[in-house]
């Protein structure tokens, strides 16, 4: 089975979908480099947006791939990993068109950084959403910490992060962080949510997001995501990180 599909329909929506329900939409380097793909094929003109989202109705995305990234124990071995990803997510906060999370279930840790990085996040009713990562002995390590501090008050971003709790849809509604909470069919919510944006010719958004994007690469984003994968890294490398980790690889 694939790990992730690419698929467009004919209103010029490209749909990035993370394909591991049985492992909750967890993230691997198959999966980061797809991302990266999609990002490249949404530059194509007849692409309005892109749509990320999980497969199945669980989880939009739990996170690194815990089972694989727990292999890396020093914070030598865990920045390339984590550098690699801080820099996809910030190619898709920085992409030219307009990007939409569609949270079809749980968001966690990384999983929150890819929402977070998009412009638009619609979450299903009954859908949980956190950045667990503090309970790891980590922080955000792919840019989501910075990004989340950016585009959010400072007190709502920096309780976020360092609660580590887990936010129903209406809450995370409430606190602005989700713009819509649907209910029923993903695609058809997603696409009336979009509406009118989807009839724009594609220059117009483009333009209207490039006013976006300048903002943030003024704020030097970039670098500051750069950063938090290298303070990440230094986390990572504790034992007490690892000893979190197993806690979650042998719970059963
Ligand atoms: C690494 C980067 C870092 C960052 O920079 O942000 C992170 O992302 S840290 C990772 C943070 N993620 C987590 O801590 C998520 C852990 N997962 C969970 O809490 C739960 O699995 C869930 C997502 C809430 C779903 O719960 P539930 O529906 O009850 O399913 P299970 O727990 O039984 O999981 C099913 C299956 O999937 C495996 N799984 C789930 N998440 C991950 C993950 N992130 N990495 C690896 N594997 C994951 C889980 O182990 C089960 O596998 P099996 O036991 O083999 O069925």
């Amino acid at each position: 089975m694939e790990s992730y599909l690419i698929s467009k329909d004919a209103s010029g929506l490209l749909f990035y979908t993370i394909n591991r329900p049985e492992k909750r939409n967890a993230v691997n380097d198959e999966i980061m480099d797809g991302l990266e793909k999609a990002i490249s094929l949404a530059e194509a003109e007849d692409v309005k947006a892109l749509v990320i989202t999980g497969a199945g109705d669980r989880a939009f995305c739990s996170g690194g791939d815990l089972s694989v990234f727990h292999r890396l124990k020093t914070k030598e071995e865990a920045y390339p990993m984590l550098s690699k990803m801080a820099k996809i997510i910030g190619k898709l906060l920085l992409m030219p068109k307009p990007t939409v999370a569609l949270m079809n279930g749980v968001a966690i840790g990384g999983g929150c950084e890819i929402a977070t990085a998009c412009d638009f996040r619609l979450g299903r009713k009954g859908m949980k959403a956190g950045f667990v990562q503090g309970n790891l002995a980590i922080t955000t390590g792919w840019g989501g910490g910075s990004i989340l501090c950016e585009k959010f008050p400072a007190s709502t971003a920096l309780k976020m992060l360092t609660d580590g709790s887990m936010l129903s849809a209406d809450e995370l509604l409430n606190m602005g962080y989700l713009d819509h909470v649907y209910e029923g069919d993903p695609y058809r919510n997603c696409t009336e949510f979009l509406g009118k944006l989807l009839e724009k010719e594609v220059g117009v958004l483009s333009a209207y997001v490039a006013i976006l994007r300048r903002k943030w690469s003024e704020a030097s984003l970039i670098e500051r995501i750069e950063q938090e994968a290298v303070q990440c890294a230094i986390l990572w490398g504790k034992e007490i990180h690892h000893q979190k980790v197993e806690e979650f690889l042998n719970k059963s």
